[in-house]
């Protein structure tokens, strides 16, 4: 089969469409809920206007996802389209004046954007009206509370491999790019897709676009083919009139009852056509959103990224919008299932194949990308030479973005309308970059947008200049990786690229957000960062409330701990204390108060500073717990703090996510001495289960623990203003003092931390605000 033009990663196209088939219904039966899918966004798909197609394309209301596949389409004007011949002048032509041009354009996509929305919500009104009249209320509340099934056995995975690339800058060498069209063909399902290019040609009507995809062209063919059949006639679409002389499948009759987004938001409450219904509440705002990273809870997780990655998706979901999830499989996920396509990528000169497999879970879809390089990695995703992090990482990043074309879910592939990237850290950086280079400049997916959040500018994809060969992009694009470092000199910098290619970019707190601009915090970012000042902001994580929290947390249900809340927390919380000091080995007593740290060991997290005060610490009626992994001289110091006071310290040395809840619920205090902090979790887990932190005022922490005031009796906890040990004791002693002899006070602060809110509800809607400034920038 032919190439296509310039498109690297799509060259081309099997077909196996009965195991999609067999994928969609296994799915379905396997998982019920899956009809339950929230139905919002709008999917603007199909021709694109710079390829020199036509003007107009075919949008599907994105619930209807199984509609598309039956033909069953309706006209509205792309935005892009529009967007496109806004900019022209009279005759077509460029415009005389651009910025005038600029602004024309800006005002005609809003005002045909109301005109979409406002059509929208009238069809779906009058969707609503015939589907009640169809789905009985015990089938909306069944199918509702399937769709809420979530997770019951979260895994805990281990890791400490901290072995990162920019650790290792070695010399400079030259590089080469390797043009793209050596890539092998992909699999894929639709079995539409596996015609050939000469007959979706002919069907299609023009001369194809030298520059499309297949997919693109496919779902131009649609727009073309499929329109007359789905305009709507008398006021009803033609998937409604067409319904009764049709010979749908059983499994195809299930989705035509699926529950429109409104629904899946109201719960199980029933409706009726007159019913005012709230809108979900991304309302006009609605995205298709598709986070990628290279760990997410409960599957991967090394740190605070796994359990972002895991619930701010959902957190998008419950707001309206359609939300994936991106990840490397590395194990045997019981929950996912294959998605019946596979594609191979050339990562350095080596063809590389990889198969997608898929979940929907809490409304939101994961997809997992399995490959030889990723099997078994979970404890090692960080860990390796530096050119096979490089590797995976390269795969990982091209096999994502292309995604939406790719994978097919709940029957239908995301396509780029209204589409935006989560891409985190300098894992998934080069995705924006691709995005540009693989699909943006050659007129595709212009109008899909990046975002790039930083969870931890310290790991960079620092290596020699020599590394660009690995990433297979055209000579040019060189210059976005090279940055000048006084150490290292002039290196190949992924995070660097990123940060400039990615619409916009996010880091995980305000505080964090003004360090990464100063030269002490941004690690030679900072530069790059306050040039990219108008598209940076901070958001504060959240918290899963529902793993991390003391009223379900699944982790104290046995071994003598126990679930509380803010109503039992007194007897709660002792008796978790109690089975934490049994199942430790430590004194069991309830009067010494319990110092928990969980993290990571390395210089962030500021170790080192607890070692220091641990004579100070000894000399007090106090037990200490320390639960980390990472560098060797950090987790042997762990061991030998525990050898040195086995009455008072046990040093865990391993990843163990239930240890680090059980910590977290009986300890009466959490320590994070980290010398940065861009947001951190752990404090945020304390506060919500009544353990009160002690933490240096950098980054997240500042943010999110208030110091406590004694005069007002305000505050969460205690902080201390630089990284020094004589700082660190001052600011533990004062607690130590408050637990000992200010009771009530105590209990104030305990349950003040209870009583915030800190779910990701907050973060994502300040996320759907950068997802929608992304969305509308030029
Ligand atoms: N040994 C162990 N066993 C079990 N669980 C362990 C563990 N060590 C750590 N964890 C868990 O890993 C998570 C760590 O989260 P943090 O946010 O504190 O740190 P991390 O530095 O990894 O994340 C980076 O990204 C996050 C997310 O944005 C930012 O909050 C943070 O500041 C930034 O450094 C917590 O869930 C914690 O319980």
């Amino acid at each position: 089969m032919a190439s296509i033009g310039s498109l690297p990663c799509i060259i081309e196209t099997k077909t196996d469409s009965s195991v999609l088939v067999h994928s969609i219904i296994n799915r379905r039966l396997r998982f019920p809920f899956l009809t339950n899918r929230p139905r919002s966004s709008i999917e603007v798909s199909g021709i694109n206007a710079s390829a020199g197609g036509s003007s107009e394309a075919v949008g599907m209301c994105r619930g209807q996802n199984d509609w598309c596949s039956r033909g069953n389409l309706w006209r509205i004007k792309p935005l892009h389209a529009i967007g496109k011949s806004s900019a022209q002048g009279e005759d077509g032509g460029e415009p005389e004046d651009p910025l005038q041009a600029t602004i024309e354009k800006s005002k005609k996509v809003l005002a045909t954007q109301r005109e979409l929305l406002q059509q929208i919500a009238e069809r779906r009104k009058l969707l609503s009206s015939i589907q009640s009249g169809d789905i009985s209320q015990e089938e909306e509340e069944a199918s509702f509370e399937q769709g809420n099934e979530s997770f019951s056995n979260a895994k805990s995975s281990s890791s400490s491999g901290d072995d990162t690339v920019e650790d290792q800058i070695g010399s400079i060498a030259s590089s080469g790019y390797e043009h793209s069209t050596e890539e092998k063909e992909f699999e894929t399902v639709p079995s539409a897709l596996s015609r050939g290019l000469d007959e979706i040609e002919k069907d299609h009507g023009d001369a194809l676009p030298f520059n499309k995809s297949p997919i693109e062209l496919e779902s131009s063919k649609h727009a073309s083919t499929d329109s007359s059949k789905t305009e709507w006639s008398d006021g009803l679409p033609s998937f409604l009139t067409n319904l009764e002389s049709s010979t749908l499948k059983d499994e195809e009759l299930v989705d035509l009852k699926e529950p429109s987004v409104e629904e899946v938001h109201d719960g199980a409450a029933g409706f009726t056509s007159e019913d005012v219904k709230p809108p979900p509440l991304a309302g006009p705002n609605v995205m298709n959103v598709i986070l990628v990273a290279v760990e997410c809870a409960p599957w991967s997780k090394t740190g605070g990224l796994g359990d972002v990655a895991g619930a701010l998706p959902k957190a998008l979901a419950r707001r309206g919008h359609r939300v994936m999830v991106v990840a490397p499989l590395y194990g045997d996920y019981a929950e996912t299932q294959h998605s019946g396509v596979r594609k191979v990528y050339k990562v350095a000169g080596q063809d590389m194949e990889v198969a997608y497999f898929q979940a929907y879970i809490d409304g939101v879809d994961f997809v997992f990308i399995e490959s030889a390089v990723f099997r078994h990695m979970e404890n090692n995703i960080y860990a390796g030479k530096r050119e096979d992090i490089l590797k995976r990482m390269v795969l990982f990043c091209k096999a994502a973005v292309d995604v939406p074309w790719l994978v097919p879910c709940g029957g239908a592939c995301y396509g780029d309308g209204n589409l935006a990237f989560i891409a985190n850290d300098w894992h998934t950086a080069l995705l924006p970059v691709y995005l540009k280079a693989y699909y943006r400049d050659n007129g595709l997916m212009i109008y899909t947008r990046s975002i790039l959040v930083i969870h931890n500018i310290a790991h960079q994809g620092r290596g020699p200049v020599a590394d660009f060969s690995f990433v297979d992009l055209p000579g040019h694009y060189l210059d976005l990786f090279k940055l000048y470092d006084p150490i290292g000199g002039e290196h190949f910098n992924i995070f660097a690229a990123g940060l400039k290619t990615a619409d916009r970019v996010v880091t995980v707190s305000h505080g964090y957000s003004r360090e990464l601009k100063t030269v002490e915090g941004g690690w030679g970012l900072h530069g790059i960062i306050n040039e990219n000042d108008w598209k940076f902001r901070g958001i504060v994580n959240g918290i899963d409330t529902k793993d991390w929290n003391p009223q379900h947390d699944a982790f104290l249900k046995s071994d003598g701990y126990t679930n509380y809340s803010l109503e039992t927390l007194k007897t709660g919380k002792a008796q978790c204390k109690a089975a934490l000091q049994k199942e430790l080995g430590l004194p069991l007593r309830e009067d010494v108060p319990v110092i928990g740290f969980i993290g990571r060991l390395d210089h962030q997290k500021g170790v080192d500073l607890i070692a220091e005060a641990i004579p100070w610490m000894m000399g007090q009626d106090v037990q200490l717990v320390m639960l980390g992994s990472g560098r060797p001289d950090l987790e042997e110091m762990l061991r030998a703090f525990e050898h040195q006071h086995r009455d008072k310290v046990r040093g865990w040395v391993g990843f163990s996510v239930q240890t680090a809840h059980r910590i977290t619920a009986g300890a009466d205090i959490l320590l994070m001495p980290s010398r940065f902090e861009p947001c951190g979790l752990n404090q945020l887990y304390a506060m919500n289960y009544g353990t009160v932190p002690v933490v240096h005022a950098v980054g997240g922490l500042r943010d999110t623990v208030h110091p406590f005031n004694p005069y007002e009796e305000s505050g969460l906890g205690w902080t201390f203003d630089s990284a020094e040990v004589g700082e660190l004791i001052h600011a533990l002693g004062n607690c130590l003092y408050t637990y000992r002899e200010y009771k009530q006070s105590w209990e104030g602060i305990q349950r003040r931390g209870m009583m915030q809110d800190l779910s990701w509800d907050h973060a994502a809607q300040n996320y759907e605000e950068v997802l929608v400034a992304a969305k509308y920038q030029w």
